[in-house]
């Protein structure tokens, strides 16, 4: 069942298009992630559906009730939609317990009982609630933060770059335990982020948005492996694109002739590859089969070698074409090494060849 729907949202500030007409379902249960650099639109867009921000144009359906269209506009504080902004936003001079009960509609005992319940399900211990939030970490902040905003169970949560203050360790740590909650909870989630890899990892739906539009929607498998775009393509991690001559599912390519996985086009096309569909041996245990590359950069890091790797093969100009790849820490390889490059899995055809 859809909870959330957008149909042609649309918002300026004077000459900016800030939200330029976007379609958005977002199902019951679910967690769509929006990411896009920044200034494209993201915290627009999630204030809109708050209800802090009146569209110009298109409507906004909360429950099958309308929130925002051209004739009506339903304050934030009735939309029953919890927020989670950046830095948590508790209230300082208050105890966690008072930050989770502000505005909760119950007597002291029954605040009491429900904060606990809450810290336990965001897996913070029930002792903390008499801190106040400047005696707690950056990361327990946050998951008070949730539990504030769940304390008035929402039918919505909107999280707007709720893990970007945390270090990169807590961050993951973080972002799981809150998926795990949201999920355990039934809150259907809508997350703002320019972290690609936090977007990939945390939603069932991606969006990805571009000055004020959304490039694409779909899995976070079906976008990050079947971009639209080159745009999108390189957004979301590091994309290898190469011009093709595309037939019956086969593209040859400056590498050679690789499986594309739309057998029905032909014609000229680009054709993108992710890093991490390369294999590398080094030339001296490999046949030389005509496509090669050159490894610089090698840097050791224990599992992996993080390792440039340019390709050498007709119609590449020299030094043209290069990307980063771990490779098996195990292997040999250094800087100025001659390798082959094969490809596992079939190559994807980018729609504004
Ligand atoms: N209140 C405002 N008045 C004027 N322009 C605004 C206002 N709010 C946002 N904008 C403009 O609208 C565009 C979209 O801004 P928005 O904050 O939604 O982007 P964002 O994707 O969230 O960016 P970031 O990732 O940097 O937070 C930007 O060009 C911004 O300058």
């Amino acid at each position: 069942m859809t909870l959330l729907t957008l149909s042609s949202v649309a918002k300026s500030y004077g000459s900016v298009a800030a939200v330029a007409g976007v379609d958005l379902a977002a199902q019951s249960g679910s967690r769509t992630a929006i990411v896009g650099p920044s200034g494209c639109g993201k915290t627009t867009l999630l204030r809109l559906i708050a209800g802090f921000e009146v569209p110009d144009a298109g409507s906004i359906t909360l429950g099958g009730e309308i929130m925002s269209n051209a004739d009506a506009h339903v304050a934030a504080y009735r939309r029953n939609i919890g927020i989670v902004a950046q830095d948590g936003c508790l209230f300082p001079h208050l105890s966690v317990l008072d930050n989770i009960g502000f505005g909760m509609d119950a007597d002291r005992d029954a605040k009491q009982a429900r904060a606990a319940e809450l810290m336990e399900m965001v897996g913070l211990d029930g002792a903390m609630l008499a801190r106040k939030p400047d005696q707690l970490s950056g990361g327990q902040q946050q998951r008070v933060a949730l539990a504030r905003a769940l304390a008035r169970r929402p039918r919505l949560m909107l999280l707007d770059e709720p893990f970007s203050a945390l270090d990169m360790g807590l961050r993951t740590a973080t972002r799981k335990a809150v998926a795990d909650v949201l999920s355990a909870a039934g809150v259907t989630t809508i997350l703002v982020t320019h972290d690609q890899a936090e977007a990939l990892a945390f939603a069932d739906q991606l969006v990805v948005m571009r000055a004020g539009k959304f490039a694409q929607v779909g899995t976070p498998r079906d976008v990050y492996l079947k971009p639209v775009d080159r745009a999108t393509a390189t957004f979301l991690g590091e994309a290898v694109v190469l011009p093709a001559v595309v037939g019956d599912g086969i593209a040859d390519s400056p590498i050679g002739r690789l499986e594309v996985a739309d057998v029905t086009y032909r014609g000229r096309a680009q054709i993108m590859i992710r890093p991490e569909q390369f294999t590398v041996s080094r030339i001296e245990y490999a046949p030389d089969i005509g496509v090669s590359a050159v490894v610089s950069d090698v840097v050791f890091c224990g599992p992996s070698l993080d390792a440039r790797i340019t390709l050498a093969g007709d119609g590449i100009a020299e030094g043209e074409i290069s990307f980063r790849l771990d490779i098996p820490g195990r292997e040999l390889l250094a800087s100025g090494d001659r390798v082959s490059i094969g490809i596992s899995g079939r190559v994807h055809l980018l729609a504004d060849a």
